[in-house]
């Protein structure tokens, strides 16, 4: 990551992130390798920076079809730098072919890179990323689908999570926010499940070294605190572990809709304890989620190993799989490539809360200029004036889990868009995945 800018002097008034201001269609930005790309409308919005349609430039317009997003962040924001390093390091086209390939896989839900560069316009620099174009997220579709998943589709998900989690593992990153939200079905493909957002991707073994466990006060209950690992919440970084018992909090969540703790989101050692306590009793914690009749056996034997592994511990992929296949051959069902999402509609839930490591180094830096203006510190601010452009946005509705501890402007951004369709689509007002303004620890 860039460095982090140096507390302003005292008397100086803090210095203000940046947003990335909206590029007109047709704008055309050239990455490292001297490719030139041709931005198209924006649909989406980050913490820090705009997602817009991309194509290879050439004379056409870009269309409503276009194969590629780009992100654009200001340069000296820094947040698409630690994404980016990811995607170069791990999501080149031809890695994950030949990783797909070895590994006998038809798709790796992980997104290619595609290429990267800065670009200057109006005497500014921005940062720009392009991946794969992808569509509609999970956290919407659990939403149209009264908050519930079949037993089928969630054993089908996990199964295509293990795949790419396996897959980033053994590219030395853990992700560490695994959730709804940064689950993402294919454009062309809506059968495939892609995951999102490495903002939050932690290397736990540069060059192949796994760090040691240690825990950092600073640190406690990184991520999304619903779905966050115990070892997140005593503010050790996370390991391969950490994602997998993530990913145990979400297949229950999509299966019986909440999770024992989700009334008290607002103390993270409330929520701590709860999940300590459910992993020390397993069997009780399904008791309180599920009925007898209910009662998935595969989710327990999944967590049981879950429980067994080792902070530096490989996890066994295979064994997990046969689980989670396990699962699905006790209710006569089969992962037949199809992700079915039953058609109910539903109620929009209460947002969680979420820290993530690019909006926690903004809350710092932001701590750390306000401590220095001899300003009390402020985590949460009030919203600012809900304008893109000149043109008059509505807040952008939450329906997912939300960020705790933000300097509150990342919350700022997403609530100058608009939430609207079911797929990220030109023409619409922008929206927010399912990620949630932030609010205050
Ligand atoms: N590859 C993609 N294709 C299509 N839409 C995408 C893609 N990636 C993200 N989006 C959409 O763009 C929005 C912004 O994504 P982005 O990853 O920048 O933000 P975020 O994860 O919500 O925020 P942050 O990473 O700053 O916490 C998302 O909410 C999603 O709707």
């Amino acid at each position: 990551m860039p460095p982090k800018k140096k507390a302003a002097g005292k008397g100086r008034a803090p210095s203000k992130r940046q947003l990335a201001e909206e590029f007109p269609p047709g704008e055309v930005l050239t990455d490292t390798g001297k490719k030139s790309w041709k931005l198209g409308a924006p649909i989406g919005q980050g913490g820090f920076g705009l997602l817009y349609l991309a194509h290879e430039n050439s004379a056409k317009p870009v269309g409503a079809d276009a194969p590629y997003v780009i992100k654009v962040e200001p340069s000296d924001n820094g947040p698409l730098f630690s994404e980016l390093k990811f995607y170069m390091r791990a999501a080149k086209p031809d890695r994950i072919q030949s990783w797909v390939k070895s590994h006998k896989l038809n798709v790796l839900g992980v997104p290619r890179y595609w290429g990267s560069g800065l670009h200057e316009r109006g005497g500014k620099r921005y940062r720009f990323m392009v991946i794969d174009r992808l569509g509609t997220d999970l956290q919407k579709k659990f939403e149209e689908c009264g908050r519930r998943f079949p037993r089928k589709l969630v054993l089908q998900l996990a199964l295509r999570l293990l795949d790419i989690l396996e897959f980033i593992h053994d590219h030395e990153y853990v992700h560490a926010d695994i959730k709804a939200s940064n689950l993402m079905l294919g454009h062309s493909d809506p059968d495939q499940v892609y995951l999102v957002d490495y903002g939050l991707a932690y290397r736990y073994a540069p060059d192949s070294v796994i760090k040691e466990y240690k825990e950092d006060p600073k640190r406690c209950h990184d991520g999304t605190i619903e779905f966050t690992s115990i070892d997140a919440h005593k503010g050790a970084t996370a390991c391969r572990r950490s994602d997998l018992e993530i990913l145990c909090y979400c297949m229950v969540q999509w299966l019986c809709g909440r999770l024992p703790w989700e009334d008290k989101l607002q103390d993270p050692l409330y929520v701590r304890d709860c999940k300590i306590r459910s992993q020390e009793n397993i069997s009780e914690f399904m008791n309180q989620c599920f009925s007898s009749q209910d009662k998935p056996e595969e989710i327990q034997r999944f967590m049981e190993e879950v429980k067994s592994l080792g902070y530096q511990d490989k996890p066994p992929y295979e064994k997990l799989r046969s689980i989670l296949q396990a699962g699905l051959k006790s209710i006569r069902a089969k992962d037949d490539g199809t992700l079915t999402f039953p058609a109910v509609s539903g109620a929009v839930s209460p947002a969680a809360k979420k820290t993530t490591k690019r909006k926690k180094a903004a809350a710092e830096e932001e701590e750390e200029e306000n401590e220095a203006d001899g300003q009390p510190i402020k985590k949460k601010r009030v919203a600012k004036k809900k304008e893109v452009n000149g043109v008059k946005k509505s807040p952008a509705k939450t329906n997912g889990p939300k960020k705790v501890c933000g300097t509150g402007k990342v919350g700022d951004a997403k609530s100058r868009l608009v939430e609207m369709g079911t797929q990220t689509s030109p023409g619409l007002a922008l929206r927010s995945r399912g990620r949630p303004k932030k609010t205050s620890a």
